[in-house]
């Protein structure tokens, strides 16, 4: 009882204090590795987050008239909703959903879902298939434990959308992670100097246009700086929420998938809000591994749009009527992922007695370079080499599988066989990553893989019609960048 007052007290207090103080908060796009699909059916999975984000701005807005906004540049579209409409909408009891679990959280308001797209669509009557915006008022009725103030919420991504690299649940992250911070403006993290140059030298990374789906984005090209990894002026505070609030932005992005989704596995809310590395399985949750460093993808986008709910779909009917024939399928999948993650461990392990950074030091990127990423290191130890060779030829054969399995399942494309096929050319190794039926592949860059090779493979992509760079993996989940 006393503890719901000072709780009570607190909101108040934060309610007042926050007042004209805009948030602004980023989560990352995310690649599957393995287990995309199977995941669904409580396999394992492994995924990392990517340096391309969505970012989620909330402005506070004069109390009168008294309107929330919403603009998405994204998919061009804007919503102005009345406060007082929404206020209307709000569950009454929503003070003690801190003392609930999220499954029962959702129970008592998934008939909130359908409320919502009657009240959307009587507004917006063109704009039914929309549920984004249902997912954003659904975490701000449900999540909030004050009153609605009137605002402004911009959300913009560097993430191809529709395309399997998690803009639904980076967008979900980043409205759950704004949302909770505009509920504890106090709550703090911990802070970090970003240094934009330091990024820039770990990324490997520029930007350049992207069209996808017939919107222009910024994608983060691959190019090479052989600049030392030094700190400069050129810096931005960002904050990292707390690991409960990490875990709290985790459970409502889940509930934000879900409306997306329908029934998402989790793996993707989980990735875009802790970021790095990590395997997942429904069971037992997420669990944060260290990658090793010399880990490289080139990431080659299909151009072909397509739907995560239907291709989950599609896989759920093949289950439903052949489900000997699947299980096998659902089981190798698993094992797939099992084996990448004993091999990733043990690359881990290697990559750390090995020389640090001495594929980049080789020249990686120098165009005209034919020489193997190897070559530059006098000091290594042959043994150490071979058994870093045939530890990246099993991911290879672990990505060939997969992709055979997934194709099996029927959640390939023409264009993604036209993809492995060219990847083939040069002897890299590719698979879809997310739900297939388009959207992206991953290839994978080993040590042995010479930069003519990778330019090669970047140039056929191109000239076949998919944009392709290499990208950077691992990083920062959530976080939030106006911090103080
Ligand atoms: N930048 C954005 N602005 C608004 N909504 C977004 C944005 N990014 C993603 N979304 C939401 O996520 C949906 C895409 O989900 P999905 O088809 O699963 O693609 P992906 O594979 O990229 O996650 C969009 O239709 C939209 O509802
Ligand atoms: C197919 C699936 O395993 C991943 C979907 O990823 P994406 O939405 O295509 O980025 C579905 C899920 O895990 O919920």
């Amino acid at each position: 009882m006393e503890c719901l007052m000072i709780d009570q007290l607190e909101s108040e207090l934060e309610h007042i204090t926050m007042a004209a103080k805009e948030i602004v908060v980023s989560s990352p796009g995310k690649v599957i590795l393995h287990g995309e699909h199977s995941v669904v059916y409580g396999k394992l999975a492994l995924a990392v987050c990517i340096n391309l984000r969505t970012k989620v701005q909330i402005r506070p807005l004069p109390a009168q008239p008294g309107n929330l906004k919403l603009h998405f540049p994204d998919l061009k579209s804007s919503y102005t909703f009345s406060v007082d409409a929404l206020t209307a909408l709000k569950p009454q009891e929503s003070q003690r959903f801190r003392h609930t679990t999220f499954s029962e959280i959702w129970l008592a308001h998934s008939h909130l879902v359908a409320q919502l797209k009657t009240f959307v669509t009587s507004l917006y009557p063109h704009r039914s298939d929309d549920q984004g915006i249902i997912a954003f008022l659904f975490l701000l009725l449900v999540q909030s434990r004050k009153p609605i103030d009137p605002m402004e919420v911009t959300v913009t991504s560097e993430i191809p959308i529709g395309a399997g690299l998690g803009s639904s649940a980076a967008y979900s992250v980043a409205i759950a992670g704004a949302l909770h911070r505009l509920n504890y403006p106090h709550r703090k993290g911990s802070l970090t100097r970003n240094s934009l140059l330091d990024q820039e030298n770990n990324n490997h990374a520029g930007l350049k246009t992207l069209q996808t789906n017939g919107v222009k984005k910024q994608k983060l090209e691959a190019r090479i700086s052989l600049r030392p990894n030094v700190s400069t002026p050129n810096t931005s505070l960002v904050e990292n929420f707390s690991s409960t609030a990490q875990e709290e932005i985790c459970q409502w992005a889940f509930l934000a998938e879900k409306i997306l989704h329908g029934n998402p596995s989790g793996i993707d809310n989980s990735v875009c809000t802790f970021g790095g590395l990590l395997s997942y399985q429904s069971s037992s949750g997420k669990t944060p591994l260290k990658a090793p460093d010399n880990l490289r993808i080139l990431l080659i986008n299909t151009r072909v749009s397509r739907n995560t709910k239907a291709l989950v779909e599609r896989v759920r009917s093949k289950v439903y009527e052949f489900p000997k024939v699947t299980n096998c399928i659902l089981e190798a999948m698993d094992k797939v992922s099992h084996h990448c993650l004993d091999t990733l461990t043990q690359l881990r392990k290697l990559s750390q007695v090995l020389v640090p950074l001495r594929g980049l030091e080789s020249g990686y990127g120098s165009e005209t370079s034919g020489s193997s990423c190897n070559e530059s290191s006098e000091d290594s130890d042959p043994n150490n080499d071979d058994e870093q060779e045939q530890l990246f030829r099993k991911l290879e054969v672990l990505i060939d599988t997969n992709q055979g399995l997934l194709s099996a399942l029927g959640v390939s494309h023409p264009t993604l066989d036209r993809i492995q096929a060219i990847a083939g050319k040069q002897n890299l190794h590719a698979k879809l990553t997310g739900a297939g039926g388009g959207g992206f592949a991953f290839a994978l860059i080993t040590p042995s893989h010479t930069p003519k090779q990778v330019k090669i493979v970047r140039e056929e992509m191109e000239s076949n019609g998919f944009d392709c760079w290499e990208t950077v993996i691992g990083g920062a989940g959530v976080q939030i960048h106006n911090a103080d």
